[in-house]
């Protein structure tokens, strides 16, 4: 059998296909964390990637980019709005983050997310060569483990689940958590962000599936958990993603992003403090709490707006998806009140720009941002975050950041904060705001070590070593000269 040795397997591909007013189409970057981890990961591998071309009803032929082939699973109008929109992003995505909205459950829903993940595990099965290394990625694709199992049992599995895994009292609402259980113990390793999340998942397998498990606590890329499927042992590991530091850090200095980020300080009328968020639009990023904790610090005076500006870049994200609609109108509000009340004439307060930034002139905002507000109410990891550390090589920036990341557990040296209590949040904020320049420098250059010397290369070799008691990991990273 023919086929690739090594094989990604997520719900989009790291290209979208857009059509452009003309009616022609060209692939641009997907948004989202995932893609920009995997990327770089697979660049040069000679591996495939199965995934959703991101638009509905066309399905483009295999594609070869950078040397990864490129093989889209097509999704109708219909699964689109069942699958994606629906069981992923309004059923899994809220019960995975704590219920910040109310998940909503529907049997249509499910069947789609049965019929997709089939058709996903169908797709794999034909493209992996014998006794391949598939690693499959996300919440989306959580039944495909197994089913890809059941068609391919000379398969190494993995699965990376990006977003937290819930507590039992949360998960335990669903009502099919037992599928999704066993679905996942299809792999041959279950790999989470932090040791919580895989911690939680032991227990629900014990609990839901009936499997002997091991007791132990679980380490940070060691000392993993055990599950025994019949013949078969499932490990549980905790693997925190990471970001291409070394690329961005050496981005960072060039004279072009240098001159970028010393315009838009121009542009913005040269204020003494640059804030800056940047999120996809989605209500677990906090968007809303650090605007509301802005617009209290200028009632009592506590900021300037003569001195301050705060710059939030929001990508659109799942529009059609009735909480992502309502709280775009409520940002879009509380922005235009702070700006009602706090702006002069070609000098507003909050900068708002919604609509995907690209990566060089991203680069440039942290560089030129003084404070990076990161204030999620739950996030799985959050590599904006990480990105605005590994861009200040001068050390000259301040990180304030949620408790409720996956980040935080590594960014410690950070203005920590919890973003249920605004005054929490304030409080950091001042405090980055007003922090001496020691104090600054020695924070930063602290959480660069951390972000440096773990980069997604180390995370990437970590599961997939450990996946493969350290062969497969290794020879499915070596691009083709290596091997
Ligand atoms: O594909 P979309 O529906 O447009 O969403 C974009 C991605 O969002 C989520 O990203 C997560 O992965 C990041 C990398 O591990 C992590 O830092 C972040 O905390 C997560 O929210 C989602 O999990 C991906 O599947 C989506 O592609
Ligand atoms: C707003 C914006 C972001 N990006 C890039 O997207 C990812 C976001 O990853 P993160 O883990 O923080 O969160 P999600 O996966 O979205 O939940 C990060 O690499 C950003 O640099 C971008 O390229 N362009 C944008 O406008």
């Amino acid at each position: 059998m023919t086929g690739s040795d090594f094989v990604v397997v997520a719900n989009r591909l790291p290209v979208d296909l857009e059509t452009l007013p003309d009616g022609s189409t060209r692939w641009k970057r997907s948004p989202g964390g995932l893609v920009t981890a995997l990327e770089p990961i697979l660049r040069g591998t000679q591996g495939a990637w199965v995934g959703w071309p991101g638009v509905p009803d066309v399905e483009p032929e295999p594609l070869i980019e950078d040397g990864v082939e490129l093989h889209s699973v097509p999704l109708s109008a219909q699964e689109v709005s069942d699958y994606y929109e629906g069981f992923s992003n309004a059923t899994l995505w809220p019960l995975y983050h704590d219920v910040i909205v109310k998940p909503e459950y529907d049997r249509k829903w499910w069947s789609a997310y049965v019929e997709v993940n089939r058709r996903f595990a169908e797709a794999t099965a034909k493209v992996a060569a014998d006794r391949a290394t598939v690693w499959i990625q996300d919440y989306q694709l959580q039944l495909v483990p197994k089913m890809l199992r059941m068609l391919r049992p000379d398969l190494t599995i993995g699965f990376f689940l990006h977003i937290p895994f819930p507590p039992v009292e949360l998960f335990m609402q669903l009502p099919w958590r037992t599928e999704i259980v066993e679905g996942l113990l299809g792999a041959d390793l279950i790999g989470f962000h932090l040791p919580g999340g895989a911690q939680n998942f032991l227990y629900l397998a014990r609990r839901l599936a009936g499997q002997s498990t091991s007791r132990g606590s679980i380490g940070v890329r060691s000392k993993l958990g055990v599950v025994q499927v019949g013949f078969r042992t499932v490990r549980v590991g905790a693997f925190p993603i990471s970001i291409d530091s070394g690329q961005l850090d050496e981005a960072s200095k060039s004279k072009s992003i240098r001159d970028r980020a010393k315009q838009i300080r121009k542009d913005l009328g040269s204020p003494k403090h640059i804030m800056l968020g940047v999120d996809r639009l989605d209500y677990t990023k906090g968007i809303d709490v650090r605007l509301n904790a802005l617009r209290e610090l200028l009632d009592e005076k506590r900021v300037d707006p003569e001195e301050t500006a705060l710059v939030q870049l929001a990508t659109p994200s799942r529009e059609r998806v009735d909480s992502y609609v309502k709280m775009r109108g409520d940002i879009e509000q509380q922005v235009g009140r702070i700006n009602g009340e706090y702006a002069r004439v070609g000098h507003p307060v909050v900068h708002y720009l919604h609509r995907p930034v690209p990566r060089d002139e991203l680069i440039a905002f942290f560089v030129a941002a003084d404070v990076m507000l990161v204030t999620p109410l739950r996030d799985g990891m959050n590599l904006v975050a990480k990105e605005y550390v590994a861009c200040h090589s001068d050390l000259d920036g301040a990180l304030v950041l949620s408790e409720f990341t996956g980040a935080a557990a590594e960014l410690r040296q950070a203005y920590l904060c919890n973003p249920h209590d605004l005054d929490s949040v304030k409080d950091a904020m001042m405090s980055a705001i007003d922090q001496d320049r020691e104090t600054r420098r020695r924070l930063m250059r602290a959480l660069r070590r951390q972000v440096l010397t773990h980069d997604v290369d180390r995370w990437a070799k970590s599961f997939l070593s450990a996946l493969g008691n350290g062969e497969v990991g290794g020879s499915a990273l070596m691009s083709e000269d290596e091997r």
